[in-house]
């Protein structure tokens, strides 16, 4: 839909960034506005975990499972995590392939510090609806290069096969990041929460019903003119803002 200003829902005149955009808007946040990579990970995840919580409130969505990856997206997921317990979740991430940095390190011990649980090892797809509410995809981000490789194949088949809504950080993991959903076992997340801007896979023509938020609220006005966004206002003290109704 067009912008709805009354409910503050809207996706037109949106601009979409292509891979290097995004990757070079990255490194200018780093680069010549100084933000650490921690800073704008809190940020991010803590809007992941507000984004899913209007969608899928823990009061009827109790139990959540994140799957995190080896970048900065799976530690957006383990921020998410810890945010999404004391939002009131019961939470468990699966964390298949951990990269030895302390931020990782670090995230995943205050996760385990919080009460989120660790899964070492998924039960088949089809049994996690037994055990959980919601999926929150954080495996795959900007960086992704398709096709996946065979090591993290099981984690994306566990959000493709469980039949639960996902939640998808900043890009749909196993998507093209501009091209989109263009393959046959593509996943069809229920929400999309695009981080700092949307990237072209984030199109509506690719999202289809999906409910589409944006978050991640950091960008300095002169990264918002240099990369000539359009971004919907965000609400008062709100860290997300709904595109599409
Ligand atoms: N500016 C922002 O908005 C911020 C966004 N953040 C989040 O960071 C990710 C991008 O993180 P990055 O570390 O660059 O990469 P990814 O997480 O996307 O993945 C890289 C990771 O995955 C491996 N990999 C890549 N392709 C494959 C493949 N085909 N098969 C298996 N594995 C693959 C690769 O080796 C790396 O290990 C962005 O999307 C946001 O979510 C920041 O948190 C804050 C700033
Ligand atoms: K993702």
């Amino acid at each position: 839909g067009g912008i709805m200003t009354g409910k503050q829902c809207s996706s037109s005149s949106i601009r979409y960034l292509n891979q290097s955009e995004a990757v070079a808007l990255d490194q200018d946040l780093f680069n010549e506005y100084k933000f650490s990579v921690d800073q704008l990970m809190e940020l991010a995840g803590l809007s992941v975990a507000m984004a899913v919580a209007k969608v899928y409130p823990p009061s009827l969505y109790k139990s959540s499972l994140i799957v995190c990856g080896p970048g900065n997206n799976g530690g957006d997921g383990l921020v998410a995590a810890r945010h999404m317990k004391l939002f009131g979740y019961k939470v468990a991430v699966h964390y298949p392939k951990r990269t030895p940095r302390p931020l990782y390190e670090n995230l995943l011990h205050q996760c385990k510090n919080f009460g989120v649980d660790i899964v070492e090892q998924l039960p088949h797809p089809k049994d996690l609806i037994n055990d959980y509410n919601i999926l929150v995809d954080a495996l795959f981000g900007f960086s992704f290069k398709p096709p996946v490789r065979d090591e993290l194949k099981p984690a994306l088949d566990a959000l493709l096969d469980s039949g639960l809504p996902v939640c998808s950080v900043d890009i749909p993991s196993g998507w093209d990041v501009e091209n989109g959903p263009n393959t046959d076992r593509a996943l069809k997340p229920a929400l999309l929460i695009s981080l700092s801007a949307p990237k072209l896979c984030a199109k509506p023509e690719f999202l289809g019903d999906a409910k589409h938020y944006l978050g991640g609220r950091f960008l300095p006005l002169g990264i918002i003119t240099k990369y000539k966004l359009n971004l919907p206002p965000y609400l008062e003290q709100e860290q997300v803002v709904q595109l599409s109704c």
